[in-house]
């Protein structure tokens, strides 16, 4: 029985780290396991220019411990009002690794996103030309769709249509929920890829809504019928160099999270990397989890992989259920299986 996994240090390519003291309580989590991770840019009013990423980046750079070894990757987030200097000056100077596409309303904090594609057609041919990746959150927002065939619209009406109109765009499908979009993105060249997160690979529907409601594991999109979950972990554990790690970690207060409105997403940055070990074992595929993790993700964005490593050991994970920040506690996701797999102590970089 393998005891211990030792694998270049993973990175993260979706992570919503916040801001203030949100961002202070949660980014000591990410950057303890991750070396780099793309920071999506849905705050409050969005980080939307260059001039936002770069004071951003500054103040993840002034809540990161001491000695902590974690890079920021900058996102700009898409309006109809972007202008495509700016994003290609943000890109030439090595300030911004992606643009993050919203619909407008699609999810958290996607007011400012798009009504429009044709409106933003002019920054996505630029992004083109230059090399520059669209993030993208693929949900459509027409009332008239069920919330679970979202995604799949999202591919007939707006990304298809949208890879065939600016052929050389490179896309990141986040988040992916259905088997449609991983057959769509495995079938793709190198110019597509996607995202999966954690919870995604553990919880179904059911999980959610079966025996009484669990908002903590209320996110978008929202997790479908197993079926899907089961298509998404093969992709997974496949090694198939479309799909990466991006966690998705979503932290919302748990006041925010128990209302009668609660609030979108799952807080899996603590223990994301147990819950991957836990599930590539179960796939028999351990010997993959470093190229889903960190292997595939900088090849997608031509980047390096890193070279220091983390080890994981066969032992039960020390996890909080919860963690307290200065605007409330929160939550961290529950697998709702005991963990068997944790970062060995002295991988953690702080
Ligand atoms: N995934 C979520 O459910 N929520 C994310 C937004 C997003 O990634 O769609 C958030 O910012 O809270
Ligand atoms: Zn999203
Ligand atoms: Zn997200």
């Amino acid at each position: 029985m393998t005891r211990t996994l030792t694998i270049r240090r993973p990175d993260d390519w979706h992570l919503h780290l916040r801001d203030g003291a949100m961002l202070r309580a949660v980014l000591p989590h990410s950057a303890a396991h991750f070396a780099r991770a793309i920071i999506m840019p849905n705050l409050v009013p969005p980080v939307v220019t260059g001039a936002e990423a770069a004071a951003y980046r500054d103040r993840i750079l002034a809540a990161l411990p001491e000695g902590a070894d974690f890079t920021p990757l900058m996102t700009l987030y898409l309006t109809e009002d972007t202008d495509a200097r700016d994003v290609a000056a943000a890109h030439a100077s090595g300030l911004v690794t992606a643009v993050k596409l919203y619909p407008a309303g699609a999810t958290t904090n996607s007011a400012s996103g798009v009504r429009d594609m044709d409106r933003v057609r002019p920054v996505l041919e630029r992004m083109a030309e230059i090399g520059l990746p669209l993030c993208v959150h693929g949900e459509v927002t027409d009332p008239e769709v069920d919330i679970f065939d979202r995604e799949s619209a999202f591919i007939d009406r707006v990304l298809d249509p949208l890879r065939a109109r600016v052929p050389g765009l490179r896309v990141v499908m986040e988040h992916i929920t259905t088997s449609r979009a991983v057959d769509y993105v495995r079938s793709a060249g190198s110019g597509l890829a996607a995202t999966i997160t954690t919870h995604h690979l553990v919880i179904n529907r059911n999980h959610i809504l079966a025996g009484g409601i669990r908002p903590h594991y209320y996110c978008l999109p929202v997790a479908k019928r197993e079926e899907h979950r089961l298509a998404l972990r093969a992709a997974a554990t496949s090694g198939d160099a479309h799909f990466f790690l991006g966690t998705d970690s979503a932290p919302h207060t748990d006041p925010a999270k128990l209302q009668p409105c609660g609030c979108a997403g799952c807080f899996t940055a603590l223990n994301t990397l147990p819950i991957l070990a836990h599930v590539f074992e179960d796939e028999g595929a351990l010997e993959r989890l470093e190229s889903f993790a960190s292997l595939n993700g900088p090849a997608f964005y031509g980047l390096a992989p890193n070279a220091p490593r983390i080890t994981l050991e066969r032992a039960a994970p020390d996890i909080p259920a919860g963690i307290d920040t200065d605007d409330g506690p929160v939550t961290v996701f529950d697998p709702g299986f005991p963990l068997r797999w944790r970062v060995a102590p002295e991988s953690s970089s702080c």
